[in-house]
C-alpha cells in the first residue's frame, strides 16, 4: 500500500509512525508533505519516508490520501489536490468540523472517509471516531479501518454528526485531562511541595485510579464513595467542588468544544 499525508504535525506523523511500526506501509511508499521547513528538515534528518514540500502529481500515485493539515488551511491545499487525485484513491481527513460532502465537493471525489483520533494515538493508545461517505466500499472501509487501528482503537459511527461530540469528547479530552492534572499539581504547591513531589503524586494517583475504574469491579459512584469515608476529607473537596459547579462547568466546556467543531464545518 502506498500513502500520502499532507501536513505532517503532531497527529500527521503519530499516523505514520504506528503504520511504520506495525510495517502497514514501507518508508519508500510513505510520501510526507510538509510544508514547514523546520519541520520538514527534522523528518528528512528521521528518515520517515519521502518527504516533499508541496502537493504534486507524486500523489496521484498513492492508494491512501491523509488529510492532516489544519482545517483552515485546508483551503490552501484542496485545489492542488483537486488536480493530482485519481478516482479510485480513498482521501482519509482527520481535520475537525469539516464534513465529508465539504470534502468531497472541493476536491471533485466522492471517496472520503472522516476520523476523529486523539493524541494517545502517538502511543498506539488513541481512540478514533470515524464514518464514510456511502461510495466508500466495504472492503476500502476496512483496509482504512485497519490502518487506523495501528494508532489505537476505533468506533465506527453511522451518524457523521456525532464525529463533533467525539471531536469534543476523545479528540479534545487528553487536553481536559492535563488540565485537571495540572490543577492539582498546582494545589500540592500551594500546600508546601516542590514541583516534583506534587507530579509524582498526582500522577501515580491518577494512574492507580484509571486502572481502578477498568479493574475493580464497581461503578464510578461506587469508587467514589470507595474513597470519600463520612464526615472525611474527601467529601469536605467534593462539597466544595459541587458548589462551585465543577461538574457543570466541564460539561458546558465540552458541549463548547462540540458547538466550534460545527462551527468549523460552516468555514
Ligand atoms: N492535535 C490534536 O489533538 C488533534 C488534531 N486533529 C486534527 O488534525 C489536524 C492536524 O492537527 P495537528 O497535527 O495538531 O496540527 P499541526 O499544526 O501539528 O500539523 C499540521 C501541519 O501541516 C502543515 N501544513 C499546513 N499547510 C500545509 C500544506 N499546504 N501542505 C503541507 N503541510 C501543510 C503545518 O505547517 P505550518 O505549521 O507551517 O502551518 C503543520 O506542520 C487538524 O485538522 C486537527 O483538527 C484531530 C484530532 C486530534
Ligand atoms: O483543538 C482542536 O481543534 C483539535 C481537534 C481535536 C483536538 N484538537
Amino acid at each position: 500500500m502506498k500513502i500520502a499525508i499532507v501536513g505532517c504535525g503532531n497527529m500527521g506523523m503519530a499516523f505514520a509512525k504506528s503504520f511504520l511500526q506495525y510495517d502497514l506501509v514501507k518508508k519508500d511508499n510513505l510520501l510526507l508533505i510538509e510544508k514547514s521547513a523546520d519541520r520538514s528538515e527534522a523528518l528528512k534528518n528521521e528518515k520517515a519516508g519521502v518527504v516533499v514540500d508541496t502537493i504534486g502529481p507524486h500523489i496521484g500515485e498513492t492508494d491512501l490520501i491523509i488529510l492532516s493539515v489544519k482545517p483552515q488551511d485546508f483551503n490552501s491545499v484542496h485545489e492542488a489536490l483537486r488536480a493530482v487525485i485519481q478516482p479510485t484513491q480513498i482521501v482519509l481527513s482527520i481535520m475537525a468540523g469539516i464534513p465529508i460532502a465539504q470534502i468531497q465537493e472541493k476536491l471533485g471525489h466522492p471517496l472520503v472517509i472522516r476520523a476523529m483520533p486523539n493524541t494517545p494515538a502517538m502511543l498506539g493508545m488513541g481512540i478514533t471516531g470515524f464514518t464514510a461517505a456511502k461510495e466508500v466500499d466495504s472492503s476500502s472501509l476496512r483496509r482504512v479501518e485497519n490502518l487506523i487501528n495501528a494508532t489505537g482503537r476505533s468506533i465506527f459511527l453511522e451518524d457523521e454528526s456525532m464525529l463533533d461530540a467525539v471531536t469534543a469528547l476523545s479528540g479534545s479530552g487528553p487536553a481536559y485531562f492535563y488540565y485537571v492534572v495540572k490543577a492539582m499539581i498546582d494545589a500540592g504547591k500551594q500546600m508546601g511541595f516542590d514541583d516534583a513531589v506534587s507530579a509524582l503524586l498526582v500522577k501515580q494517583t491518577m494512574l492507580g485510579a484509571y486502572h481502578l475504574i477498568n479493574t475493580a469491579d464497581k461503578s464510578l459512584d461506587e469508587l467514589i464513595k470507595a474513597v470519600a469515608s463520612k464526615g472525611g476529607t474527601t467529601e469536605a473537596a467534593l462539597r466544595a467542588f459541587e458548589s462551585g459547579g465543577l461538574a457543570d462547568t466541564l460539561v458546558s466546556g465540552i458541549k463548547a468544544a462540540q458547538t466550534r467543531s460545527t462551527e468549523l464545518s460552516k468555514g
